[in-house]
């Protein structure tokens, strides 16, 4: 439970509905124009001169709210925290905006009168002191950036949900986890605070949760998801005190975290609050639904994304499902819902549990996701990115990145310019996104093995259509095998036949890239026999952590090393 101090500090401060300032495109916002007055406390002035720094302005030490006036307007006004006591809940709200400063080596928790009523809390560390969370806190609290108007443009966004007890278990590891990510967040229900009896405390106190908010921020650029699941929604938050999450939510916005999220269950007046009060924090309004009951297409889901929207800024639907086809009553849910409102909120909803995992993979906003590093998965069903990217790109959503990531890796494109490749394949649909990709790295002729391409995909491929046909083919450079697992064996006398003993004299390089994009148990070893005949193979394994790092690449913007994700891609799809 939390502490008697804490619960009676459920302030509601005033603050602007939304500040105005919000990137748009690359330009930053003006954001709240009000006068900064910092909080600080014993012996830490010099962080006022920090915070004036980070906003270019100039700063002077007052003796209290009350010696703040219009004409500090520009300058960044520095209170202590004894002076703070005195007059910070008669301030002209309008005029200044109070951040309440709080140096942790000193102490948790920070006086928690002036926590509650000032408008953020603000709290660092001195050694090692890291600015850039400073500034990016004041950027984002005084609403100079925002990252939501960022993310919502992008096709897909992910968010890592980390699950440790203690997140600084996860700091040196912070970066190989949030790979992909768009966002983390931390499952603040799950964090547990160790008490001085050995015990842990039954929900982690607010200065136990500030200190890992703080951590967690100091480490990761990525905005903050501030979670706390209830224990009816597979979470360890009570729920016979709606306002306790009121009380951890707010003082969440108050510590600058990006989202907060809101669950639909808790009173109306409760979220109501949290969505007028969270300045430049975005509200997730959640909804799960364990009971395996819950059906997309009913008058209940759309009466719950309408109630979801009316305090959210995203709305968050999770669902159990008992059968594959709910995953198409997701999607055409969702497909209605973006009709019906274009302007959003953006809707991340998605099915539990393994029969949930197509719906994973299609949603397109805030898909949670889990690492193989993580102590446990947040929840039934989840996945990696780096699976759900294996996923997309088997499903050939993610075309042109397999091969042409295997094609940069051991080869430069130009190996593979008119030079003759070989399908193996049981539909077309399945070879489509692999013809693209070979084309798109000048490939010639393609031939194909059990299927014939139809369509515009069709010119330049002729199907093999006996095994004399084999014979005349031209020493082919890549052989792709997109068969299921249980005809994977069928491509290994291709292999064999073009095995590299063929090669000619001068090592021209002749059969040289085997991809085999099967996923599952399989008879024999292609890969084995392709590597004794002379190619460079690669598995799912591989060309998933391609596609991976090449996604990540052309859709985060983020350059991360191939053998590290191959590393930490993990588990595969069965
Ligand atoms: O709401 C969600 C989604 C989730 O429940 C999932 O199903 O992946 C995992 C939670 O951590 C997160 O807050």
């Amino acid at each position: 439970m939390a502490t008697k101090q804490q619960q009676q500090s459920a302030p509601t401060p005033a603050r602007p509905k939304s500040t105005n300032g919000v990137i748009n495109g690359t330009k930053a916002g003006e954001g709240d124009s009000r006068i900064v007055v910092i909080i600080y406390g014993q012996g830490q002035e010099k962080i006022v001169s920090v915070f004036a720094s980070v906003l270019g302005k100039p700063y002077r030490l007052a003796s209290g709210f009350s010696a703040v006036g219009a004409e500090d307007h520009g300058t960044v006004i520095g209170v202590a925290a004894a002076d703070a006591e005195v007059d910070i809940a008669t301030r002209n709200k309008a005029l200044v905006v109070a951040i309440n400063s709080h140096c942790v080596n000193l102490g948790m928790p920070p006086d928690v009168r002036l926590s509650a009523a000032s408008d953020y809390e603000f709290l660092y560390t001195e050694q090692p002191f890291f600015r850039r969370d400073l500034a990016r806190f004041i950027a984002f609290t005084l609403g100079q950036i925002s990252h939501h108007e960022a993310l919502i443009t992008k096709p897909r966004t992910y968010f890592i949900s980390t699950t440790f007890p203690d997140v600084r278990t996860a700091l040196s590891n912070l970066d190989i986890l949030s790979v992909g990510s768009d966002a983390v967040e931390i499952r603040v229900d799950l964090l547990k605070e160790p008490l001085p009896d050995g015990t842990f405390s039954s929900v982690p106190s607010l200065s136990y949760v500030g200190e890992q908010v703080m951590l967690l921020r100091q480490r990761t650029e990525l905005p903050i998801i501030f979670t706390t699941r209830c224990t009816r929604e597979n979470g360890r938050f009570p729920m016979d005190n709606p306002e306790l999450y009121y009380e951890y939510l707010y003082r969440a916005i108050q510590w600058g975290c990006e989202y907060i999220d809101v669950e639909l269950w808790l009173p109306e007046d409760i979220r109501r609050r949290l969505f007028e009060q969270r300045g430049s924090s975005r509200i997730i309004s959640a909804f799960h639904d364990f009971s395996g009951t819950f059906k997309w297409p009913s008058p209940q889901a759309q009466s719950i994304f309408e109630e979801s929207r009316k305090y959210g800024d995203i709305v968050k639907m999770i669902t159990i499902i008992n059968s594959m086809s709910e995953n198409y009553e997701l999607e055409y849910f969702r497909s209605q819902i973006k009709l019906n409102n274009p302007d959003g909120p953006p809707l991340s909803a998605v099915n539990m549990g393994q029969l949930g995992q197509l719906s994973r993979a299609l949603n397109t906003f805030f898909s949670p996701i889990t690492h193989p590093l993580l102590p446990i998965v947040a929840a039934p069903g989840q996945m990696s990115a780096a699976e759900i990217n294996g996923a997309l790109s088997t499903m050939g959503q993610l075309p042109k990145k397999n091969i042409y990531a295997v094609g940069s890796f051991h080869f430069a494109p130009s190996a593979y310019k008119d030079r003759a490749a070989i399908i193996l394949s049981n539909s077309g649909e399945n070879a489509a996104s692999v013809i693209f990709a070979l084309r798109s790295l000048n490939i010639g002729k393609i031939y194909t093995v059990g299927f014939k391409a139809l369509g515009p995909l069709a010119s330049g491929v002729e199907p093999f259509t006996s095994i004399e046909s084999v014979q005349r083919v031209d020493q082919p450079f890549a052989i792709i095998s997109a068969l299921p697992p249980e005809k994977s064996h069928l491509v290994q006398p291709l292999l064999r036949h073009f095995s590299n003993g063929k090669e000619g004299q001068n090592g021209a390089g002749l059969g040289k890239v085997f991809v085999d994009l099967s996923n599952g148990p399989k008879k024999g070893d292609p890969i084995k026999v392709a590597e004794q005949s002379g190619w460079t193979a690669y598995g799912v394994a591989d060309t998933s952590a391609f596609t991976t790092v090449e996604t990540l690449r052309l859709l985060v913007g983020q350059n991360v090393p191939y053998s590290f994700v191959r590393l930490a891609s993990g588990r595969g799809l069965y």
